[in-house]
């Protein structure tokens, strides 16, 4: 059992009992079950974060500047649109499982007082879920602003308890920055806009969540960097995608996974993980986030997207000829 909460093995590996389509299966229902069940979190760790050992440490927090990285797609041929995302812990609560009500509420009202003072293009407001018109919830889902609310890995984890109590949404005035609050981790924060200039959305999630960071402390974990409730997000927490179109590249499904596989990108469907793609639009991202400071991370994902697009051009000369 963990020290604080008492968690137990079941409650790890609970998900993937019931889940068994599940890719990772794992959840750590509090900070201390990463250290209590090591045997069983390291290996997947290992697995998932190709690179990162056991007896590895994850490096310090580094961003970095947006502008080393150039847009990913200039003439706005392939890229529809590009998110940057991190996730962070709040310290002195457990992750969803063993949230009481009461927990929920205070995070709510702890996270929200920074949201205040954000300013100029992050500026905006926040939205407790609870209180939300169904139509407008349904609204921002399908624009992609706001998570879904009935994710069965979460539920079979028992992280969907109490919902939608402390859940809730702060947007900014032009839809280019979201703060989730609650869901699968206590924060995340996400930045998007149309197009593929990474460059400037990365920055754009770094000042929001440094803001963050002046009021908060987040739980972080010598070893293991920022504390998740899931191993995959564990690390640095970044998860940068572009919505992008590949057709020629795609048609040859096989191969198209291998060559993303070996920049170490993980494609996923039009509507997030465990969706289809539509219109040929796939979500492809940056896959492991431990071992990487938050810049390794993206700068991964923007040489493998560069090396995507090449071979997109590729194939079209090849058709060419
Ligand atoms: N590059 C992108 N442009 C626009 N929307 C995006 C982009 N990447 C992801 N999204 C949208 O973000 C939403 C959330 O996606 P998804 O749940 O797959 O990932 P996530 O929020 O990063 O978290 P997790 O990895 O924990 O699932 C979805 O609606 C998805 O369509
Ligand atoms: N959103 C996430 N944490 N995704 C990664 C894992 C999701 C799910 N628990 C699985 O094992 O497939």
């Amino acid at each position: 059992m963990t020290p604080k909460y008492c968690s137990t093995l079941l409650d790890c590996i609970r998900s993937g009992l019931c889940r068994h389509e599940s890719g990772v299966g794992i959840y750590a229902p509090d900070p201390g079950a990463y250290k209590t069940f090591a045997e069983i979190f390291d290996p997947i760790i290992e697995s998932y974060h190709t690179g990162f050992k056991h007896t590895d440490k994850h490096p310090a927090t580094c961003f970095g500047y947006g502008s080393d990285f150039p847009n990913l797609d200039p003439e706005q041929k392939f890229i529809v649109s590009t998110r940057v995302r991190c996730a962070r812990s709040v310290e002195g609560f457990p992750f969803n499982p063993c949230l009481t009500k009461r927990n929920y509420k205070d995070l709510e009202c702890l996270i929200k007082k920074p949201l205040r003072a954000l300013c100029n293009e992050h500026a905006g407001s926040y939205h407790t879920l609870g209180c939300m018109d169904s139509d407008d919830i349904q609204k921002l889902v399908d624009a992609g602003l706001l998570f879904k609310g009935k994710n069965r890995f979460l539920k079979s984890a028992n992280a969907l308890r109490y919902w939608p109590t402390g859940r809730g949404i702060f947007i900014n005035k032009t839809c280019t920055f979201v703060i989730w609050v609650n869901e699968e981790d206590h924060i995340r924060v996400i930045a998007l806009e149309k197009g593929g200039d990474l460059g400037r959305v990365y920055e754009r999630m770094i000042v929001g969540v440094e803001s963050l960071a002046h009021s908060l402390k987040f739980s972080r974990d010598a070893r293991l960097g920022n504390l998740t409730f899931c191993p995959t997000n564990l690390g640095c927490t970044i998860r940068a995608s572009v919505h992008i179109k590949l057709p020629l590249l795609a048609s040859n499904r096989r191969n198209f996974l291998e060559l993303a596989k070996k920049h170490h990108l993980q494609v996923r469907g039009t509507l997030g993980e465990y969706s289809q793609a539509l219109g040929g639009i796939y979500d492809i991202s940056n896959k492991r986030r431990m071992g990487l400071t938050e810049y390794e991370a993206v700068a991964e994902m923007h040489k493998g997207i560069s090396a995507l697009i090449e071979a997109e051009c590729e194939e079209s000369r090849k058709t060419r000829k």
